[in-house]
């Protein structure tokens, strides 16, 4: 019998989906990968070509970039400049880097020493909190979507779950739970002045944001990518937006984020002490796309391990199924809403069952 095509391709998927489940019961991650001497990456890891267009640094973007705001004195009469600054780069590029933000270099430093700690740590300790249990409050993982994504990313994972702010200290692995405890702590206080700039960069009231209560979960999700050998064939992170309202990025010097901004994948540049800070596709809706939650990836890279921390910011635990949709001030004659209602578990749960394939799941939610 003449094997077609199509039956190689069904084949080649079986044997995919196979590799994946002996790769996720091995718990050691990427970072097991290597340290058992991997020289090559596993075909599970192989992106196709399209998500890899233009995978490497490109100088020519570096005199372009994510813009910077300087939150120094924001107390004392520099908050309307602030104000006016992030509701432009919210409107433009949906990420802007901050600098003065009150959280101690100190504390981040420590928060990227803790994470390298976590995934450094004996295979069998680690393997202790592997899970795909999102009601885990906190577990290790290689790729969130491992088992629905056509591609794997060359990178670990822990994630806490702060819902309403709160997680028990003792829930945390000791190696970084002062650590991950001090950063979050700053960051919940940052992430609350960020809501008043944000608000009045929409010119609203600076409760707005916190009155519709959608940012009171944190999710936090501490990345750890490992060198690669073969950069060129996977990518640290596929092309993606985020299904938050906002997220507050922390990044350590090794670079390779870079977000999409006019067709170009521009390098968001690692700047010591700095946090980014990224509207999510949630924000999008409701502000009707006045606020852009902007796709962005994270390359491969020979040199490693890259530790970043992203925070995801949702609704309280009581309003994760309260409907958002675009609000009524930003909509008119002239300005339709875009989108239907949702909730946040709803959306979740699409973003889930879709995985990072490289496209936004916020169309779906398009009237
Ligand atoms: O590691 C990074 O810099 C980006 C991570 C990210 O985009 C995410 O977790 O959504
Ligand atoms: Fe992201």
């Amino acid at each position: 019998m003449e094997v077609t095509g199509e039956v190689a391709d069904n084949r080649s998927d079986y044997d995919r989906a196979k590799e994946v489940e002996e790769f996720d019961e091995t718990k050691a991650g990427v970072k097991g990968l290597l340290d058992s001497g991997v020289v090559k990456i596993p075909r599970i890891f192989i992106h196709p070509p399209e998500n890899l267009q233009s995978a490497s640094l490109d100088t020519s973007s570096l005199h372009f970039q994510v813009p910077v705001i300087d939150f120094d004195g924001f107390a004392s009469g520099r908050w309307k400049g602030i104000v006016s600054e992030i509701g432009k780069a919210a409107e433009t590029w949906g990420f802007f880097q901050m600098v003065n933000h009150g959280v101690p270099v100190s504390v981040i430093d420590e928060m990227i020493e803790g994470v390298r700690r976590f995934h450094e740590q004996p295979r069998e300790v680690k393997m202790e909190w592997y899970s795909r249990d999102p009601k885990e409050r906190v577990r290790y993982y290689c790729n969130g979507d491992l088992h629905v994504s056509k591609a794997a990313n060359w990178r670990d994972s822990i994630a806490c779950n702060y819902d309403d702010y709160l997680l028990d200290s003792d829930a945390l692995p000791l190696v970084c739970r002062k650590s991950i405890g001090d950063y979050m702590e700053c960051l919940i206080t940052l992430k609350k002045t960020l809501s008043k700039l944000l608000s009045e960069a929409l010119g609203l009231s600076s409760d707005f944001l916190a009155s519709i209560d959608c940012m009171k979960t944190a999710s936090l999700v501490c990345h750890y990518y490992p060198f690669c050998p073969e950069p060129d064939l996977t990518l640290g992170a596929t092309k993606h937006s985020d299904p938050s309202f906002l997220t507050i990025l922390l990044q350590d010097n090794i670079g390779g984020l870079q977000v999409l901004n006019q067709n170009t994948w521009v390098d968001i540049v690692p700047m010591k002490g700095a946090l980014i800070a990224n509207i999510g596709d949630l924000m999008q809706l409701i502000t009707n796309d006045k606020f852009k939650s902007v796709e962005h990836r994270v390359l491969a890279r020979r040199v490693g391990p890259r530790i970043s921390a992203a925070c995801f910011f949702y609704p309280s635990t009581a309003n994760k199924s309260k409907p958002y949709g675009p609000l009524k001030e930003f909509l008119s004659e002239n300005n339709p809403p875009i989108y239907r209602e949702t909730h946040h578990r709803e959306y979740q749960a699409y973003y889930r069952s879709k995985g990072q394939d490289g496209t936004s799941a916020l169309p779906h939610f398009k009237l």
